[in-house]
């Protein structure tokens, strides 16, 4: 066929390093932008092969999210703003990894497995999009690597530019449901979300100017582009002071809510001032972390367990109000402090479910219930309505026989239903929900952090030579190689008050994550140590032995 002479032609000019292996990871291919120009060009052909199966739309997203400068990534997107399904994870991994000479021999593999129709007839209603974040400076090369690899295979592509990670889910997915979702452009985007808020925060006659202000850290990545593009759109019904734009600091450099949320501090080049409301976004924009410091100088995290929390609060006191028998649900993972799991089922009766890292997987999880409220600790997440639900609640809101509260309640609900995007975690999405829930209830930042008290806790890495020793099981809890690790862990955590800890490989970096939470902060690090020292030792850790923090 003349697309895999194109193909030959075309990958000659997007070489492999030889013997490179990459992993499609827990976020998609994630490495230094340099070894990334073959994959990239492959991925285009992938887009193109999954375009094909599925006829519909592929977003493919260059980014690397919250990794520094240097390094950039990749992760395709299905036809409903989800992300790709694991047998084509596998795909992505086996092209990626195919020696130059092999590559066509995979390629055919995977059309022959998945019986994909290559006649070029069936190409006329569909193609796909694409975007790049250009924040990094490798973003322009590697974006035209995809698009290589796209037309090389004859597919149809469209580039939206820089935008961030879930607005490409979200126009990928109005793309392939023919606009019902909304208007598949950035502008489309503006106009619903901040529609919504405006609509949202009516309910708030007298919210104050001072509770209107919200200090946001950009982390010098695309949102806080966007988050200026988009101002004009929230006719000053909430008014943002900008830090870390871009102008001047590194991407994600001791900034971006990956930063705040692990160092546990608040990040540089921000203005903040005792008492007020301040949020970070990571650098592709579907993460946000809240924090504010108080009288004291004390700095105080909001993390996505407590935005799961004030959201599935708000969610369920509105189907009281509105009358409506909707099953809500959170999804967390093994990250989630243990006081808020707590809270969510002793204290709102709320079903809480735990699943593996990775948002696909709680996601997945969140689609089960009528309403699924879905965060990982680091603040990736959002909320999804069943299809049944969505109608239960437009009925009620349009019915006229409603009585009032009642009316009020769905009419909230409605909107709420349409700040969410619901396709991903949004940081933008999940700013105006969170800001006009904290304008409806007069809650203040302080209010909302008093909900329940974080078990201090620590994250740690270890370098290991080869982290696939360890294998877990129960949602990532527990660690069932190498032998003794579990037993260790298990012995380590008896010796403090409130303890949990487990451990397991990173999906995006070349490390052993170690997560430690205990009734003080001393104990949490002096756990998190020790269980670091029992992965050095038992699951090969290279270098020098994990220092104690203390
Ligand atoms: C502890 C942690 O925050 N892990 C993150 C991180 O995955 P790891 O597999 O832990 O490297 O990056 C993922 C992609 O952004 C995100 O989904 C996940 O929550
Ligand atoms: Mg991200």
């Amino acid at each position: 066929m003349a697309e895999f002479q194109e193909v030959s032609k075309q990958s000659g000019l997007h070489p492999k390093p030889a013997g490179l292996v990459l992993q499609y990871g827990t976020a998609g291919f994630r490495t230094n932008a340099k070894d990334l120009d073959h994959v990239m060009f492959r991925m285009g052909l992938l887009a193109t092969l999954r375009s094909k199966k599925t006829k519909a739309t592929i977003g493919v997203m260059v980014t690397a999210s919250h990794n520094p400068e240097e390094d950039n990534g990749v992760k395709l997107v299905d036809p409903m703003g989800e992300m790709v399904t694991p047998t084509w994870e596998g795909y992505a991994t086996q092209l990626a990894n195919a020696e130059q000479e092999d590559l066509l021999t995979a390629l055919k593999d995977v059309i022959e497995k998945e019986d994909i129709n290559m006649n070029k007839q069936t190409d006329s209603h569909f193609y796909q999009t694409f975007s790049i974040i250009n924040s990094r400076h490798s973003s322009a090369s590697l974006s035209q690597a995809v698009l290589d690899g796209v037309s090389a295979l004859g597919g149809k592509s469209k580039d939206y530019g820089l935008v961030t990670t879930p607005q490409l889910h979200y126009m990928v997915c109005c793309q392939n449901t023919q606009g019902k979702y909304g208007e598949a452009t950035v502008e489309g985007y503006y106009k619903k979300l901040c529609q919504a808020f405006i609509q949202l925060t009516k309910n708030a006659s007298n919210c104050t100017d001072d509770q209107k202000h919200l200090t946001v850290d950009g982390a010098n990545g695309i949102g806080a582009l966007k988050v200026r593009e988009m101002e004009s759109h929230l006719k000053k019904e909430l008014h943002i002071s900008l830090f870390n734009d871009g102008s001047k600091g590194k991407l994600n450099h001791q900034c971006g809510a990956d930063f705040v949320k692990v160092q546990q501090k608040a990040p540089t080049g921000i203005e903040m001032n005792p008492g007020e409301r301040c949020c970070s976004y990571d650098g592709d924009a579907d993460r946000i972390i809240y924090y504010y410091s108080d009288s004291k100088g004390q700095f105080h995290l909001l993390d996505g367990d407590k935005i799961a929390t004030l959201i599935s609060t708000f969610l369920k006191e509105l189907l009281t109000q509105a009358g409506l028998d909707l099953q809500i649900a959170v999804v967390q993972t093994a990250y989630a402090n243990g006081s808020s799991t707590r809270y969510l089922e002793d204290t709102m009766k709320v079903i809480v479910r735990c699943t593996k890292t990775g948002v696909k997987h709680l996601h997945h999880a969140a689609q089960e219930f009528d309403i699924g409220v879905y965060f990982e600790a680091n603040g990736h997440g959002t909320v999804l309505f069943s299809k049944a639900a969505q109608e239960k609640i437009q009925q009620l809101a349009e019915n006229t026989g409603t009585d009032d509260e009642r009316k009020r309640a769905a009419l909230l609900l409605q909107n709420t239903v349409n700040v969410i995007n619901q396709t991903v975690g949004d940081a933008i999405s999940d700013m105006l929900l969170i800001e006009a829930i904290l304008a409806i209830k007069s809650m203040t930042v302080q209010q909302w952090d008093a909900i329940y008290s974080d078990l201090p806790n620590r994250q740690l890495k270890v370098k290991v030579s080869d982290r696939r020793v360890i294998d877990t099981t129960d949602a990532e809890r527990r660690a069932v190689s190498p032998d003794g690790l579990q037993e260790a862990i298990d012995g380590l955590v008896k010796k403090y008050r409130q303890a949990r800890s487990f451990v397991r490989p990173s999906g995006t970096e070349d490390v052993v994550r170690v997560y430690a939470e205990a009734e003080t902060q001393e104990s949490a690090d002096d756990l998190a140590h020790e269980v670091s020292l029992a992965v050095y030792r038992l699951a090969g850790g290279v270098g020098g032995e994990p220092k104690p923090l203390h």
